[in-house]
């Protein structure tokens, strides 16, 4: 991993949603928001095409650089299946102490795409069934994995599952498509 800082900015950010997505009123809004949008300011000077952006594509940061999905912090990694644990924040929160539906399928499709991206494929999502068993848990470390069911020339089929412990979080299926050769 390069120490340039990034890693850190990606947890700092994390955190920063957290503590909005849990604040209560207080008397620092109108500072808060100046803040923002100077920031807003500076990063947009510093633009970038996608292919040249830290979010989402510094492959050797965890949760590669982004905020956009849970944290999953992969353990195996091969071209057939993936393990690892997944941590839902606060910013992921529902409610009654439960993680956003949406999220689930979000967590799902980034844990599928490892395989994708293992298997050195551009593939994309065409499906993706989610079916949720038991509420998933803010702030607990949760285990993730996916495997591939099968392969059919261009289809991967997946299936994958989320546990807190012995309980059955959520399910997932979905099939990704191989990405025809130039296709965008
Ligand atoms: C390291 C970690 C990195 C993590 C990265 C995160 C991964 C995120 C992945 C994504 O979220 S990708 C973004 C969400 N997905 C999309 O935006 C996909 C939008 N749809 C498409 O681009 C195209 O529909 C698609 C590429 C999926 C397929 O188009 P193609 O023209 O390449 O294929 P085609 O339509 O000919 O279908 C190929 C086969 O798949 C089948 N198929 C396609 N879509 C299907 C579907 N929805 N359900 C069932 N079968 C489907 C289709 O019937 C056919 O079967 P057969 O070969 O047996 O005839």
């Amino acid at each position: 991993m390069t120490d340039d800082g990034y890693a850190e900015l990606t947890s700092a950010l994390r955190g920063f949603l957290d503590a909005v997505a849990t604040a209560g009123p207080h008397d620092q809004v109108q500072a808060l928001t100046d803040d923002l949008r100077r920031w807003t300011a500076i990063l947009a000077e510093s633009r970038q095409e996608e292919g040249k952006r830290v979010f989402g594509e510094r492959f050797d940061l965890p949760d590669r650089g982004q905020t956009l999905t849970p944290v999953f912090a992969p353990q195996v990694v091969t071209t057939s299946k993936v393990e690892g644990t997944a941590w839902f924040g606060d910013y992921f929160h529902g409610s009654n102490g439960a993680a956003h539906g949406g999220t689930l399928p979000l967590l799902f499709d980034e844990v599928f795409g490892h395989i994708a991206v293992e298997r050195g494929s551009r593939a994309r999502t065409a499906y993706l069934h989610t079916d949720f068993r038991s509420v998933t848990p803010i702030g607990v470390d949760l285990q993730v994995r996916a495997w591939v069911e099968r392969a059919e020339g261009r289809k991967l089929f997946l299936a994958a599952d989320l546990r807190d412990g012995e309980v059955v979080c959520a399910e997932a299926e979905a099939l990704f498509v191989l990405l025809r050769d130039g296709a965008p």
